[in-house]
């Protein structure tokens, strides 16, 4: 967000990111990891991620460290071996397994973003979603969404809705973008209509 040139700070204080221990087949992934690294340094927003070196892990953790910002990955002792993924960058804290990973970068972030990747992304991604619905916490959830990589996704989410499985308030909880920074410019609006329209504080079990 641009103010007479200058780059006005963001809501966010740091962004959790989900994203492929590989780097994907099209370069259009790797870019778009080290742009998003590259946006939260502008908007002086630090990462937490997985940790690790390993696919557009280590793309988007090199760009936020390479750009002067704290990076904190959460590994599960059993991946911390370099050799599984790889020498980190700035902080890495580590957890007795992957769902504490899960609930250690929750709650060390503002706001959830998903850039391309597997399974391991998807559970991430599906399970912070998930908190959202049942009120956990208030946090914004974005899909970065690549190239349409994630088209079929949000056209089976929209399917789940059509049938009467997801709710359309839950559905909202989604926000997409194809580029970083018009999706941490949707994210910042949505933190602000989340917590104007917001009555009840969340069941935060995120503390
Ligand atoms: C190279 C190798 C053997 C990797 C071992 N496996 C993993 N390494 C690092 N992060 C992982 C791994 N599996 C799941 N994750 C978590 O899930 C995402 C990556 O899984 P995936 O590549 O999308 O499915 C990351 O956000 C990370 O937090």
């Amino acid at each position: 967000m641009e103010v007479e040139g200058k780059t006005t700070p963001s809501r966010f204080k740091r962004i959790c990111v989900f994203c492929g221990s590989s780097s994907g087949k099209k370069a259009t992934y790797q870019e778009a990891a080290v742009e998003l690294g590259q946006e939260l340094v502008e908007r002086r927003i630090d990462l937490v991620y997985g940790g690790g070196s390993v696919g557009l892990m280590g793309l988007v953790s090199q760009a936020v460290h390479d750009g002067g910002r704290h990076v904190l990955g959460v590994i599960p002792r059993t991946l911390m071996p370099i050799e599984i993924t790889g020498q980190s960058v700035g902080e890495v804290r580590a957890v007795s397994d992957m769902h504490q990973r899960k609930a250690e970068m929750a709650r060390q972030a503002d706001a959830f973003i998903a850039l391309p990747g597997g399974y391991g992304t998807l559970e991430e991604l599906l399970e912070v979603i998930t908190w959202a619905q049942l009120g956990i916490h208030r946090k914004p959830v974005g899909l970065l969404n690549v190239d349409g990589y994630y088209n079929s996704l949000l056209s089976f989410i929209d399917k789940a809705m059509d049938e009467g499985f997801i709710s359309p308030m839950a559905r909202r909880i989604i926000v997409s973008a194809p580029t970083a920074k018009e999706l941490v410019r949707q994210l910042e609006v949505r933190t602000y209509t989340l917590l104007a329209g917001s009555s009840q504080t969340p069941r935060n079990q995120l503390n």
